[in-house]
């Protein structure tokens, strides 16, 4: 059974369909990367799978479970979400930001338990920022504040994990660390992982499948080699690129031509 299932999604906003009879389904333990150009209706798909705008048409299934069923608690149980727009409001430290990714499992009023600690220890770590736990989240940069909600999100132990851009802002080193943590936790510990980005090389790189997004409807949906060839990505982009074998890996590389 997929982990996640898009069946014939139509949704938008109340002046504008986004998604038109999207359908999709997502294996567990596998990297499920949306692509598109900008308006293309990438995050728009991640706040439809998180109730956060709703459905009109179609369905969408978690573990085979209608999600506009699920309660609130049972949603965040099952589905963690590292957002692209968040901003740091309160002058929390990082620490406490991620001890935040523990109330689905213990409820507000519940102390904090020794696996609740243990796990933040993890996904402080996992996201590089045990040394940095102790700062104010107002006083950080793009990319540490990035890595904070990716480990506030790792911190929910969810079977499913949502990334909206999750490489944006960060340097070459973490975006390639974090996209390799999020990979091998779906490849070893069965993660479920949807993810969007821009960086048609790093979805090269990472997906175990890819969905290409054009003006609300999937134009391509496979593997890298399947789906990043030159015609499609000059049409749906619209610009010229050219595709070249990966000089090190069997995967597609994509470059622009200026
Ligand atoms: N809150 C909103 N209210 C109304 N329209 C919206 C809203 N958010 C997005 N849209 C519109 O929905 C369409 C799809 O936007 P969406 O954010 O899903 O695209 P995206 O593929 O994630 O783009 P990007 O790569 O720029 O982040 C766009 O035309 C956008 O203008």
């Amino acid at each position: 059974m997929p982990e996640i299932q898009l069946e014939n999604v139509t949704c938008g906003y109340p002046n504008q369909e986004v998604l038109h009879q999207v359908s999709l389904a997502v294996e567990p333990g596998k990297v499920l990367v949306l692509l598109g150009p900008n308006g293309s209706g990438k995050t728009t798909l991640l706040r439809a799978l998180f109730q956060l705008i709703s459905v009109q048409q179609g369905t969408i299934l978690v573990e085979g479970q209608d999600v506009q069923r699920l309660s609130r608690r049972e949603m965040a149980q099952k589905l963690a979400l590292a957002p692209q727009l968040e901003m740091p409001q309160w002058p929390m430290t990082i620490e406490e930001t991620v001890q935040l990714g523990r109330s689905a499992h213990r409820g507000w009023v519940q102390p904090f338990s020794g696996e609740d600690a243990e796990h933040v220890e993890t996904a402080l770590a996992q996201a590089g920022l045990t040394e940095l736990r102790a700062k104010k989240i107002t006083e950080i940069s793009g990319g540490e504040w990035r890595r904070t909600l990716i480990a506030r999100a790792l911190v929910q132990q969810t079977k499913v994990l949502c990334l909206d851009e999750p490489t944006t802002g960060l340097d070459l080193k973490y975006q390639v660390e974090v996209l390799s943590l999020i990979r091998d936790l779906a490849h070893e510990r069965e993660l479920t992982v949807l993810l969007t980005i821009h960086d048609l090389n790093l979805a090269s790189c990472f997906a175990d499948q890819i969905v290409l997004l054009a003006g609300g409807e999937i134009a391509a949906l496979g593997t890298a080699a399947e789906v990043l060839t030159e015609a499609r990505l000059s049409e749906v982009y619209q610009t010229r690129v050219k595709v070249v074998p990966h000089p090190e890996y069997q995967t597609p590389l994509v470059v622009p031509l200026l």
